[in-house]
């Protein structure tokens, strides 16, 4: 096994910046640097030096015993001054020793797996972890980084793979007599199980909108005002706004954080018949994200106009143009000239959101998603050869040992070799 370096924190001149060393030579590389191994977990201030004894910086060095680090591996950080020439200095001095070498992006996190101190899962969660942006993000990835899905997977697990036992049992004793009829015990297994998944893949949808961002579209006639409240909330001109109707064509996407929410908001061309192919493209465009979109915000400048657009249950109407608040009443009113109103809807997006992100799950990305559809799909044959009778128990035994597999996969205690890299390549260096 190497023994990899790299500057854990971000490149660039900065007030402290951390290089880690993990494997076997980490202490070897420290006392090459400071000529001396400090205790372990113990933070010890030591002036580095290169071979030729020059020295490099005055740093703070600490070593982690193999079994009891991050990596699991015999591993130090050294914590120095953050400027570029000192990084650069320590990381070339790292580099002439034999026997070490540049870790790649994700390679300190791929040995924690390796070393069983992280799963699957969670380095998934430290992805995001690292990634997040938003409140909900960073709750979420936290969560998921705990373990809390490796945990339940080993419920499902020890649930499966006694019922499997219970079958298989029967299986042996075929000939016997009085066969014990294990198929209530059995499907009650299932079913718990099954429930389980069912909620889980339920609240996959949310926990990816977290991740990746809520849609929310601006829907409504030309010159409702769509461009400039957008505008308002971007704090930005992002859209041209004009006088003239049917001014917007594309459907224009701003990212922001909405009540804590990753969202992004959609403007798009206002709804109307048309004679003119471009406009009737851009309308097209509209309605079809108002459609994907998790919330159809849809503006009216005149609320007895018709909306063009069928309101839904869920939809959030909302006349525009009232710059005084005068027409505030059972109507939530805005108005993207004065800022009127913008508070209370963007307050009434977030509850929206916010009720319907509650039922996230830690099931995070569309690998999970697909995992548990497949085990589900296991578990629900399985069920039926169970009902079937006891000619099909290997039938039965069979198909609970491929959701046994999908839940394995789900954490990585297999076929993981072939969705690492993908997962990795996120990561930053030195992670
Ligand atoms: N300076 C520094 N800060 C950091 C990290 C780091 O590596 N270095 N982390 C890294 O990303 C995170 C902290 N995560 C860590 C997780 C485990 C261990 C560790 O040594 N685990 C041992 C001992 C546990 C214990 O003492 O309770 C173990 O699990 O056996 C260290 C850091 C965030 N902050
Ligand atoms: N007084 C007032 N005028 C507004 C308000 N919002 C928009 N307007 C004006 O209404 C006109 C149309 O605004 P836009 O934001 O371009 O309308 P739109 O809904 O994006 O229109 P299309 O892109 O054509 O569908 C512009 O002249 C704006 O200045 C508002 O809150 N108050
Ligand atoms: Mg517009």
């Amino acid at each position: 096994m190497d023994t990899i370096y790299a500057l854990a924190s971000a490149r660039g001149k900065a007030g402290v910046a951390v290089v880690r060393i993990s494997g076997p030579l980490a202490f070897w590389a420290v006392h090459n640097l400071t000529g001396d191994v400090p205790a372990p977990r113990r933070t010890a201030l030591r002036v580095l030096r290169d071979v030729a004894g020059e020295v490099l910086d005055e740093a703070l060095v600490i070593c982690f015993k193999k079994g009891a680090s991050f990596t699991g591996e015999e591993s130090a950080e050294l914590q120095l001054h953050g400027s570029i020439a000192i990084v650069n200095a320590v990381l070339r001095t790292l580099s002439e020793m034999e026997g070490l070498r540049i870790a790649e992006a994700g390679e300190f996190t791929r040995r924690a797996l390796e070393n069983e101190r992280l799963d699957l899962a969670q380095v998934e969660g430290l992805a995001d972890l690292i990634e997040a942006e938003t409140e909900a993000q960073r709750r979420q990835a936290l969560k998921v980084f705990s373990g809390v899905l490796g945990d339940k997977v080993e419920r499902w697990r020890e649930a499966l793979v006694r019922a499997a036992a219970l079958i298989e049992a029967t299986i042996d004793f075929a000939d016997e007599e009085v066969p014990l009829d294990v198929s209530p015990e059995v499907l009650e297994l299932i079913g718990t199980v099954m429930l389980d998944l069912e909620s889980e893949a339920r609240g996959a949808t949310m926990a990816e909108r977290i991740r990746d961002g809520f849609e929310v579209a601006i829907v409504g006639p030309p010159n409702a005002g769509k461009s400039t409240l957008l505008n308002a909330l971007a704090g930005r001109d992002a859209a041209i706004t004009s006088e003239v109707a049917g001014t917007t064509r594309d459907v224009i996407e701003v990212r922001m954080e909405l009540g804590g929410l990753p969202v992004t908001l959609l403007d798009t061309a206002g709804l109307r018949e048309t004679e003119d192919a471009v406009e009737a493209i851009g309308i097209e465009r509209a309605r079809e994200r108002a459609k994907y979109a998790d919330l159809r915000v849809i503006l009216l400048a005149d609320k007895d106009a018709a909306p063009e657009i069928e309101p839904e249950e869920g939809d959030l109407l909302v006349l525009s143009k009232d710059d005084d608040g005068s027409a505030r009443g059972k109507w939530l009113s805005v108005s993207g000239k004065t800022g009127q109103g913008i508070d209370v809807m963007v307050a009434q997006i977030s509850a929206t959101l916010t009720e319907r992100a509650s039922s996230a799950s830690s099931a995070i990305r569309e690998r999970h998603r697909v995992a548990i559809r497949d085990a589900l799909l296991s578990l629900e044959s399985a069920r039926n050869e169970v009902l079937l009778g006891a000619d099909r128990t290997e039938l039965a035994a069979e198909e609970l040992r491929t959701a046994i597999h999908a839940l394995n996969c789900l954490v990585g205690r297999v076929d993981v070799e072939n969705i690492l890299g993908e997962i990795f390549s996120s990561f930053c260096i030195g992670k």
